[in-house]
Parts: C-alpha cells; structure tokens; sequence
C-alpha cells in the first residue's frame, strides 16, 4: 500500500514520516492552514531520501505560478487540485502530475487521462478531513495508480482501504492534532495501520 502524508510543515515532520515509512510527503503550497513558504519547503526536501517522493499541492493556481513554486522548492511531483483543464496539464508536461478530483458520474477515472502519473479522489472539500461516501467507487473506480484521501484516520484507514481498494491513501487532517499542526504519534500509528499485513 502506498502512503503519502501531506500538510508537513517542520524538520520533524518529515522526519517522523519517512521513519514510519512512508512512499510520499505532500508540501501545501495552496492558501490553507498548511501552507509552506519556497525557502521552508526547500529546505525540507533537502532532507527527504531519494526513494520518497516529494509532492507539492496546488489548487486553482495558474500554470505558470504552479511551475515556477515547484522548479524553485524542488517538488518531485505537482499535485492539481480543482477544476484544471486538460490544456494545464499539457502546459506543465514535462513535470511529474498526480490529478486531485472528486469523484462524479462525469468524473474521468482512467489514471493518465489528462497526462498525469497518479489520481487522487478525494472529499469535494480538500483538506478538509470530510469523509466523502465511497460506495460511489461501485459504479466507477479507477485502476492502476490511484490514491484515497478524504478524512482518512489511524482509525479508519483499515476500512477504508478494504472499502474502495485503493493503490494508495493519503491524509493530512486525520494525523494533526489540531490545523496545520501534524502529531508524530498518529502519523506512525496511520502509516503502520495502512501498511498492515503488507510489510
Ligand atoms: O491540506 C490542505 O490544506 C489542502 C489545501 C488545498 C488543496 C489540497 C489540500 N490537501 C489535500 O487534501 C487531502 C487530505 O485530506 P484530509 O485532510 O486528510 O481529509 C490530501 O490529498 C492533501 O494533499
């Protein structure tokens, strides 16, 4: 099961999440509570080993601005949130993408079909520890790739990973203690509660 735990913000945090083991670390660069400086994120993906992913969040943030905040912190990956075109994702062609959606009866579940290497499907408010409703993924759910997010929990993730079967969970909200402020102790028990029965 691959993790990611997004919303770092201090030395410690990332440290803690590469120990418990996770696949990818999320910096917010979007306007939230989360939100990392250039000079901050760097220097803490200075201090993320090669085999985890780096991954910089946006949302609704023009093409130009997401390219320049990635190049400049060093991202390994550009996470789009919202409403994005295809023509943006072929604007930053060329830089790893992962496709933040809500899941909708429109919604396009086939992992890559905007140009993007990863699919996260998520609650409609981002971030905001809301679970949303996944039997939904019964009618369409995605293949390859994708990852879960939305109101995930050391308590929950076990469930939720049997629910909808996902390649990988994401979670921000469900490991802080309060906004914006990551707990270690949840981060460990919520990577080692998705990776059970795995390792
Ligand atoms: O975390 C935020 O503040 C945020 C802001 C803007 C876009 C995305 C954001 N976070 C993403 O939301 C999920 C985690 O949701 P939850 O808090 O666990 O319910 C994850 O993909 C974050 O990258």
């Amino acid at each position: 099961m691959y993790v990611k735990v997004c919303g770092l913000r201090t030395e410690a945090d990332v440290a803690t999440a590469v120990e418990a083991g996770a696949d990818a670390v999320g910096f917010v660069f979007a306007a939230s509570p989360r939100q990392i400086d250039i000079p901050t994120a760097q220097k803490l993906i200075a201090d993320v080993p090669p085999h985890v992913l780096t991954v910089g969040v946006f949302l609704e943030q023009p093409a130009g601005e997401v390219r320049q905040i990635a190049t400049e912190a060093g991202v390994g990956m550009i996470q789009l949130h919202g409403d994005y075109p295809r023509e943006t994702f072929a604007e930053l062609a060329g830089s790893r993408l992962m496709r933040a959606t809500t899941l909708t009866p429109e919604t396009d579940v086939t992992v890559g079909a905007y140009g993007e290497e990863m699919l996260l499907l998520d609650s409609p408010k981002a971030g905001s520890g809301e679970q949303w409703d996944l039997t939904r993924l019964t009618t369409s759910r995605p293949d390859g790739p994708w990852l879960l997010a939305g109101g995930l929990t050391p308590g929950n993730v076990r469930a939720a990973i049997e629910a909808a079967r996902p390649w990988g969970v994401d979670v921000s909200s469900g490991v802080e203690s309060s906004r914006g402020v990551k707990d270690h102790g949840l981060i460990r028990t919520f990577v080692a509660e998705a990776k059970r029965d795995q390792r």
